[in-house]
């Protein structure tokens, strides 16, 4: 991997470059998976890895909840994000299966990643190029240090076919991929050494004619959800 040349944004992290062999491991296990050829980012692509039936079911549950979508930061671009988004139930039965599904195909813990994020996209809206890890000096990082830290590696899948614009491009690494129904797009956020890795900027392209789905999910190198798990004295008295 080539040395980063853009704006650093975070550390090395041992734990995070494990994360980092040990999808890529396990990805390239996997006949049903193809790695992009870029040599500054860790990108994979799974053709028709969601059904017609479930990325319908996903399409669905996004058209009835989808909301003018989010920043983490206020950005001087009002354009930058115009597309609508919404926080899939994650205990939804559908959701909790397709969730797993996508969890066990990269080999990290459900519990790392976030509520997978459904987003819609009209005739004329994008998502401008950004990263998806966050920044370690940012207002923000101190909270995201509580629940579960960096974003590692995103998983995304078109929900269905787009019948012009609204490709995911990667500017600095080199690769554009076109919406697919059922197909889901893999990277890794960080460098080999687990350091932010700046050629994994992307953009949502802007949607030509028709409509785009896609859900997104970002896993985190901890665990995101954090139950409160009680433990107990011998004898059954409750210590917390
Ligand atoms: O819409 C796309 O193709 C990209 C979406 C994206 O970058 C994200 O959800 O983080
Ligand atoms: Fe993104």
């Amino acid at each position: 991997m080539s040395k980063q040349v853009g704006k650093v944004s975070g550390t090395p992290s041992p734990n995070r470059a494990r994360i980092g062999r040990e999808v890529v491991a396990k990805l390239e296990a996997n006949p049903a998976v193809k790695r992009a050829k870029v040599e500054t980012a860790q990108i994979f692509t799974y053709p028709d890895f969601l059904s017609d039936a479930d990325c319908d079911i996903l399409v669905g549950m996004i058209d009835e909840s989808a909301r003018p979508s989010t920043l983490l930061a206020a950005h001087e671009d009002p354009e930058f994000r115009t597309s609508s988004s919404t926080d899939l139930d994650r205990w939804a039965a559908d959701v909790w299966r397709i969730d797993d599904h996508i969890a066990n195909v990269l080999g990290l813990p459900p519990a790392n990643a976030e509520t997978l994020q459904g987003q819609r996209y009209a005739p004329g809206q994008q998502f401008r190029a950004h990263c998806d890890y966050f920044h370690e000096g940012a207002e923000y990082w101190e909270k995201m240090l509580e629940f579960g830290g960096q974003r590692t590696w995103t998983a995304m899948i078109y929900l269905n076919d787009v019948e012009e614009g609204g490709a995911t491009w990667f500017p600095r690494a080199g690769v554009r991929f076109r919406p697919k129904k059922g197909l889901m797009l893999m990277w890794n956020n960080m460098m080999e050494d687990g350091t932010p890795n700046y050629d994994t900027l992307h953009e949502g392209m802007r949607v030509l004619e028709g409509t785009k789905y896609i859900v997104t999910k970002w896993f985190r190198e901890n665990a995101w959800i954090r139950g409160h798990v009680p433990t107990y004295y011998a004898g059954g008295e409750q210590r917390t």
